[in-house]
């Protein structure tokens, strides 16, 4: 099995009911990579990300990731995989609003078993390297939208994921916040040299990745002009 790419999707189909989310999507990242998934509301953007991150799991064809099938893995193992290899940034509601921000970092470290003053040493840095060390205390149900999109890229990435799924991570934001976490997302990743994969609607956040494809009806077309026709 090719370990050319860290992560792929090959022919993946997957329905919910009568709808047809993904109708034979092929995606191929490369290690270290800032991959934008765009597209259309409805095509099929998001499902492809879950899919890719072992959430959901295909009807018909492969996820790789590493050289493994994830695709057939157990729930357990895919549980796992997410856990350990992977961090996840979405639009809203990702943080423990009665937390305070470094326990909402700290809490994936505290699930994997991390002992806790292993956990909040590891965490702690995280907010002060994405300017938030002023809000450790803060319960993060306090925070303003661009300081809660911080806390959780820091929750995304206290564990050093092989690989960051951001879904929309700007949508809820302003122009201006948005390029703020962007640009902390981004350094974060190149610095520890972690793979993205970036679903959004808006060409300035794709504007970040090294590369993008474009979902339309299910499919991934790797070229935005070969979308067009
Ligand atoms: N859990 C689900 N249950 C039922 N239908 C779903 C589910 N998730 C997605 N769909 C449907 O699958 C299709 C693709 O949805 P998906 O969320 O992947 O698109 P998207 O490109 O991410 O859209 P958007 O940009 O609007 O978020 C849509 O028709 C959607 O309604």
């Amino acid at each position: 099995m090719s370990t050319e790419f860290l992560l792929e999707a090959r022919d993946v189909h997957r329905a919910f009911g009568a709808t047809r989310a993904l109708r034979g999507a092929s995606v191929e990242v490369a290690r270290s990579e800032i991959l934008a998934v765009m597209g259309p509301s409805g095509s099929g953007k998001s499902t492809l990300l879950h899919c890719l991150a072992g959430i959901y799991r295909p009807d018909q064809e492969e996820i790789i990731f590493d050289g493994t099938r994830v695709d057939t893995l157990s729930e357990a193992k895919r549980t796992e995989l997410r856990r350990d290899a992977f961090g996840f940034v979405f639009q809203f509601g990702q943080l423990v609003p009665e937390l305070t921000a470094l326990d909402n970092v700290a809490l994936p470290l505290l699930l994997a078993k991390t002992p806790r003053k292993q956990a909040y040493a590891q965490a702690a840095p995280w907010l002060e390297r994405l300017g938030l060390d002023d809000h450790a205390t803060h319960r993060s149900g306090e925070l303003s939208g661009g300081q809660a999109q911080r806390v959780a890229l820091a929750r995304a990435l206290v564990h050093r994921p092989r690989v960051l799924f951001a879904d929309e991570p700007t949508g809820a934001l302003d122009t201006l916040t948005g390029e703020n976490v962007m640009n902390l997302l981004v350094n974060a990743a190149r610095e520890e040299g972690i793979t993205v994969v970036l679903v959004t609607h808006d060409a300035r956040v794709a504007a970040y990745a090294d590369r993008e494809i474009v979902v339309r009806d299910g499919r991934a077309l790797t070229t935005p002009s070969s979308a067009v026709a």
